[in-house]
C-alpha cells in the first residue's frame, strides 16, 4: 500500500514536514489516522480551491488566510466542528499547506497528561499549526495546561515534588492551534472560548456531493456517467467520505461485475449489493430504526438504552448514526428520548401503529 504523508508530496517540497507526520502505521505514532479508512488519501482535496462545498466556511477560510498573509501572522485558533467525514481533517490540512507552514498532528486520547503534549508546543515553530483531532478527549489537566500555550503562548512546568517543587514559565513560538471534533457540546466553555474561530461543518447537498464523485473518479481514471455519480451522491448520506467510499467499491464491482465502466446500472447494482438502500441508510442505520420501534415501541428511548440493545456505545450511535437520522427525519429528539418518525415506518415497509390500532409496528 503506498503511505504517504499528510503534508508533503509531489508538489509540497516547499514545505516542512515535521517528523510526527511521517508514519509507517498511518497513525502519526500518535493514534490519529492521517489517511482515510481505506488506507489511501489520495482523494482528499490539497487546496482550498480543491475543497467542494461547505461554500460559507471556505470562504471565511480564505479570508483568515489572506489576512493571515498579508499581516504576515500566525491565523488565530481554529476550532472545526461537525459529524465525521464531512471534511475536519481536510480543512485541518489545507490550511498548513495554503500557508507553507509546518504542521504538526495529535489527538486527544494520545494526549493522556501534559508531558504528552508538551514536545508538540516546544515544537511548534513561529506559524505552524498544531492540529489536535478529537480535541474534546483531551482529559482535564492537558486542557488546563493549553490554555496558556494558547492565550499567552508560554506554559508553565512544575519541576520537582513537595517542598523542592517550582514552577517554571517557558515562552512559546506563536503557534496556530486547530481543534477538530465531532462533539463540541462535550467542549468545556473555557476550552471553547479560546478559539477566535469556530466553523462548524454541515452535510453536503446531492449536487456537492456529484461534483466530488465526479472529480474523484477521474482522480481514480475510471469512467462514470453523471446519472450514476449521481446515484452514488443521493446515497452518500450528505458526507464525503461515503462516497469516495462508494465510488471506490462502485470500481471494483464494474471491473469484476462488468466492463469497468460506471453506468448507472452498475451503480445501482454495486449499493444494493452493499446493503445501502435509496436513502443512503446502511443496516446499521435500520437496526437502529427498527430496533427504535421493535424494543422501545418507537421511543421515546435514551441513547445509552439503545446503544446498549445494539450493544455499540452510545458516543458511536450520537456521533455516526443518529445526525443522519435526525436530519433526514426519520428520527426526532425529545426531552425524554428519541422517538420514531412516521417517515421511519414508511421506509422500512412497516405498518404504522395507527394502522392496525394495537399501537405496535408490524411488518406488512
Ligand atoms: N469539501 C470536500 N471536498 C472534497 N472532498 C472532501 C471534502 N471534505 C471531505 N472530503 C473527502 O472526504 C474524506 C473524509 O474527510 P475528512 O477526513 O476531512 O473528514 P473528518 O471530518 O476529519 O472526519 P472524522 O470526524 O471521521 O475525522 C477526505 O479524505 C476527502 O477525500
Ligand atoms: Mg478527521
Amino acid at each position: 500500500m503506498v503511505r504517504k504523508p499528510i503534508i508533503g508530496g509531489d508538489n509540497d517540497d516547499q514545505h516542512d514536514v515535521h517528523e510526527n507526520q511521517l508514519s509507517e502505521d498511518n497513525s502519526g505514532g500518535l493514534g490519529t489516522p492521517l489517511f482515510d479508512e481505506d488506507g489511501l488519501d489520495d482523494l482528499r482535496p490539497q487546496r482550498l480551491a480543491d475543497v467542494v462545498g461547505q461554500q460559507a466556511v471556505v470562504e471565511r477560510l480564505q479570508i483568515m488566510l489572506n489576512a493571515a498573509r498579508k499581516r504576515d501572522e500566525p491565523l488565530s485558533h481554529l476550532l472545526l466542528d461537525g459529524p465525521p467525514g464531512l471534511g475536519k481533517t481536510t480543512f485541518a490540512t489545507v490550511l498548513p499547506r495554503e500557508l507553507g507552514t509546518e504542521c504538526q498532528i495529535t489527538s486527544g486520547p494520545s494526549l493522556s497528561a501534559p508531558k504528552d503534549l508538551l514536545p508538540y508546543l516546544t515544537n511548534a515553530s513561529h506559524g505552524s499549526v498544531l492540529f489536535i483531532d478529537e480535541i474534546h478527549r483531551m482529559p482535564p489537566s492537558v486542557e488546563e495546561f493549553i490554555y496558556p500555550a494558547m492565550e499567552d503562548f508560554r506554559v508553565d512546568i512544575t519541576l520537582g515534588e513537595g517542598l523542592n517543587a517550582r514552577t517554571i514559565n517557558m515562552k512559546l513560538k506563536r503557534f496556530t492551534l486547530i481543534g477538530a471534533t465531532t462533539r463540541s457540546g462535550m467542549l468545556t466553555a473555557p476550552l471553547r472560548d479560546r478559539f477566535i474561530n469556530r466553523e462548524h461543518l454541515e452535510f453536503y447537498t446531492v449536487e456537492e456531493l456529484t461534483e466530488i464523485v465526479t472529480r474523484n473518479a477521474k482522480k481514480l481514471n475510471v469512467e462514470i456517467t453523471h446519472d450514476a455519480a449521481i446515484e452514488i451522491a443521493r446515497r452518500s448520506r450528505g458526507t464525503p467520505r461515503n462516497s469516495n467510499s462508494f465510488l471506490r467499491w462502485t470500481r471494483d464491482f464494474a471491473d469484476s461485475e462488468a466492463d469497468g465502466r460506471i453506468s448507472t446500472e452498475v451503480a445501482v447494482e454495486a449499493l444494493k449489493k452493499r446493503e445501502i438502500d435509496v436513502t443512503g441508510l446502511d443496516r446499521q442505520d435500520r437496526r437502529y430504526l427498527e430496533t427504535l420501534i421493535r424494543v422501545f415501541d418507537g421511543g421515546p428511548a435514551g441513547v445509552a438504552a439503545l446503544g446498549h440493545s445494539m450493544n455499540i456505545p452510545p458516543d458511536t450511535l450520537e456521533d455516526e448514526i443518529e445526525p443522519f437520522l435526525l436530519r433526514s427525519g426519520f428520527i426526532k429528539r425529545t426531552p425524554r428520548g428519541r422517538m420514531i418518525s412516521l417517515s421511519a415506518f414508511q421506509h422500512l415497509g412497516l405498518a404504522t401503529p395507527a394502522d392496525d390500532g394495537t399501537g405496535q409496528a408490524k411488518p406488512f
